[in-house]
């Protein structure tokens, strides 16, 4: 196949403290939002811890696998990997869990930026790198493997060995991602899911709307 997503969600979650790939921004588990936005590929795997497996929604068809056992606990790049390995695609893209506001067209920007030249595509937000927004060619899995056996962990090792394209986004908020709690109960906020006098959960906000930090800067969220 040409494109397969990658939603990553067998992370700790320690710093959340419960498991944030479940918890729910406008009414819809964040790890739903990131299988949503990765709807325009030709399959999607999520790859999350084996106790998760099971409570991962399937809201559209997707594969849920888990990270290969050699490489558990080594952090994204072993979820990239065994998603590789479980699905084979020309191209990769890849999301995490957690950032409730990536939507289809941020995916698609990055597809689009496909090019035989280079063989990772990042996004990129005033200046910085969002290194789990990305889209791989199939021959970075061999890198990926490489760095996995000779435990060099970090994406930033990883981008330093690629062909590497950044595409410049303009809309920082929509790479917000959540780590805390109170990271998430600021994006409730936004979202409308939690009434800010009251700090009562509300209806759940369409996700259309996005984060009203954009409403009020007239600007557009990318959730759609
Ligand atoms: N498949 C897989 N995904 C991972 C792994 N580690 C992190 N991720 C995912 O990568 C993204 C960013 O993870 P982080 O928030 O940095 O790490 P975390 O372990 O989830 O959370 P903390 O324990 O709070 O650091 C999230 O979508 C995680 O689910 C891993 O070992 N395997």
């Amino acid at each position: 196949m040409n494109t397969a997503g990658i939603v990553l969600a067998g992370g700790k979650s320690s710093r959340f403290g419960g498991e944030k790939s479940l918890a729910k921004i406008g009414g819809k588990a964040m790890v739903a939002r990131s299988v949503d936005a990765l709807a325009g590929t030709d399959a999607i795997v999520v790859v999350a811890r084996p106790e998760l497996a099971e409570k991962i929604p399937r809201n559209r068809p997707i594969a849920v696998i888990c990270d290969l056992p050699r490489y558990r606990g080594k952090g994204p790049l072993a979820g990239i990997y065994s998603a590789m390995m479980a699905v084979d695609a020309r191209w990769y893209a890849v999301l995490p869990c957690d950032t409730p506001w990536i939507g289809k067209r941020t995916v698609a920007r990055l597809l689009q930026e496909r090019d035989p030249a280079y063989d990772a595509i990042v996004a990129r937000t005033e200046g910085r790198i969002q290194p789990l927004v990305a889209v791989f060619h199939n021959s970075v899995k061999e890198k990926i493997r490489e760095q996995l056996e000779t435990d060099r962990l970090s994406m930033r090792a990883l981008f330093a060995r690629c062909r590497l394209k950044c595409i410049d986004f303009a809309q920082e908020m929509v790479f917000a991602n959540i780590n805390t709690k109170e990271d998430y109960i600021l994006q409730q906020k936004e979202a409308g899911d939690v009434d800010e006098k009251t700090n009562q959960s509300g209806g759940g906000h369409p996700q259309s709307d996005g984060p009203s930090a954009y409403r009020r800067k007239g600007a557009c969220a990318d959730s759609d």
